[in-house]
């Protein structure tokens, strides 16, 4: 995993009413496990919760997108401001020669619109890198991804990718996995019911969350590869994150689960005090 250390000068954008203002912050980068580096401005200004994941969409291109490289685009509504910087930055020229993958096809639509060349995994095994958004992120930079339904193409994309980026504004980072909502695991719609039973009576689960059939309307929620979504909700931190997730491998009829583990190179946290990147060791 890629680890930043030289110092490092972050351009938070604030805005205030209509109004935007560039606060330069200079941050040492040092440090052992976690490296976190730490915007402070004794200014504080009232922020949007979309401006924030502005920023860290944009930061992320700014910073780990450069010319050549094949790039993965997230799905969500953070991740739809890197896909929106990556095409201004193409049209203006300021990146050339850029082909990217997408994660859904609500981003493919957007990134087709705004001209960034797609390709797939297909012909591009290997991603330099992938900018995605998270529903939540613990302290190891382990996530919970999927309520927005796209986490089977989202992992397939990111897992090969050399740098995975994750892009958040700081609501989603939490103690421990399993406590802000849903914990999503995409199944088979044949015999489904049979599948949730199956992923409720797993240890790690038992006792532990309930688990609820994603719906659209009166109709199952059907994800882009046709698939379902069974929600788990736990009322308290999962204790062992990665047997939950091991066990939910084990089931024949889930087709892959929103526990996004060991794969994070570093993440960009926008508060409302200024942007953060935390680099995983
Ligand atoms: O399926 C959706 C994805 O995992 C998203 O990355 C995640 O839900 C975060 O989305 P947002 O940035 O809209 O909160």
């Amino acid at each position: 995993m890629a680890r930043q250390k030289n110092i490092f000068s972050v351009m938070a954008m604030v805005t205030v009413g209509a109004s935007a203002f560039i606060l330069p912050l200079k941050q040492p980068l040092n440090g052992p496990a976690l490296c976190v580096q730490r915007a402070s401005s004794t200014t504080r200004f009232a922020v949007s919760q979309d401006e924030l994941k502005k920023q860290v969409g944009y930061k992320s291109v700014d910073d780990y997108v450069q010319s050549g490289m094949v790039v993965g685009l997230g799905t969500g509504s953070t991740a739809a401001f890197a896909v929106e910087r990556l095409g201004m930055k193409l049209k203006a020229g300021e990146l050339k020669d850029i082909v990217a993958i997408p994660t859904s096809i609500r981003t493919k639509e957007q990134a087709e619109s705004l001209g960034v060349p797609l390709v797939t995994l297909d012909s591009h095994s290997v991603l330099d890198v992938a900018i995605d958004g998270a529903d939540e992120v613990d302290p190891a930079l382990n996530l919970v991804k999927g309520r927005g339904g796209a986490l089977l193409r989202e992992k397939m994309v990111e897992v090969c990718a050399k740098k995975f980026i994750v892009i958040v504004d700081d609501s989603k980072m939490v103690p421990g996995l399993g406590v802000t909502g849903a914990m999503p695991v995409e199944i088979t719609p044949f015999c489904h019911e049979h599948t949730q039973r199956t992923i409720l009576e797993l240890p790690g689960v038992k006792g532990a969350a309930t688990g609820k059939l994603r719906m659209d309307g009166d109709k199952p929620y059907v994800t882009d590869n046709d698939n379902y979504i069974v929600d788990l909700y736990y009322t308290d931190p999962i204790a062992d994150v990665k047997a939950v997730a091991r066990a939910l491998e084990g089931v024949v009829g889930v087709v892959e689960h929103g526990f996004f583990l060991d794969m994070t190179t570093a993440v960009i946290v926008a508060g409302k005090e200024g942007i953060e990147v935390i680099n995983k060791k």
